[in-house]
């Protein structure tokens, strides 16, 4: 599947949005890819991940012993790609502020890879390595459906992008007048 099918998804579901948006990061940005509007329709779902799961096969050799995805946004796109691997889907979740891996115990040793749904600055992307690192997990690579930084993140493991798509983003003190002058809303659930 290419970056224009993968964006093609996202259209047909409405998940393009236009306005002025704080993400993750902080950064500022016109689009916001809003995933939760694709992944609510199984069909377009299972197409992005059983695209993404052969991506990763072709990828990662040997062994995958659990997908992580991490909480919200990566948890059904983990749990889908998951089953086109045949490994268990696990996820962390935010306690405190920091991710963690509340709900399930992995032996240490145990290979994963870790499945998100949108990369910008790879930020989530590097506070579940940390996670999955202290509890003496080896993470063998992480994916994505879309990447925002088109290749340009470096999260220090590979980084596998169904599609990759560059957006603007900014610093909040270096907004563009037409991204100032609309108020920012902030769709996700980084410290709620
Ligand atoms: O590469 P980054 O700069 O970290 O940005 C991408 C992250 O932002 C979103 O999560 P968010 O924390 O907004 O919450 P959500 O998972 O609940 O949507 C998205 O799901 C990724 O996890
Ligand atoms: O960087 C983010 O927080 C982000 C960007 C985006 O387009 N979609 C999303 O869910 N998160
Ligand atoms: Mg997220």
């Amino acid at each position: 599947m290419n970056t224009d099918e993968v964006l093609g998804i996202f259209r047909e579901a409405g998940a393009v949005l236009e306005g002025h948006f704080i993400l993750t990061s902080g950064l500022r940005s016109p689009v916001f890819l809003q995933k939760a509007r694709v992944f609510m329709h199984a069909d377009k779902t299972e197409r992005l991940c059983s695209a993404l799961a052969e991506k990763i096969r072709k990828g990662v050799p040997g062994r995958i012993d659990y997908v992580v995805g991490p909480a919200i946004g990566g948890l059904i796109p983990a749990y889908e790609t998951s089953r086109h691997l045949g490994a268990p889907a696990i996820w962390v979740e935010r306690e405190g502020g920091e991710f963690r891996l509340r709900r399930f115990e992995i032996a240490r040793g145990s290979r994963v890879v870790i499945v998100e749904d949108i990369v910008t600055t790879g930020l989530s992307i590097r506070e579940t390595i940390d996670c999955l690192r202290e509890l003496g997990a080896e993470v063998v690579a992480a994916a994505c459906i879309i990447d925002r930084s088109a290749g340009k993140t470096d999260v220090g493991v590979p980084l596998i992008a169904l599609a990759e798509y560059e957006v603007p983003a900014y610093p909040a003190d270096r907004l563009p007048p037409e991204l100032a002058a609309i108020p920012a809303v902030k769709p996700g659930s980084r410290n709620i």
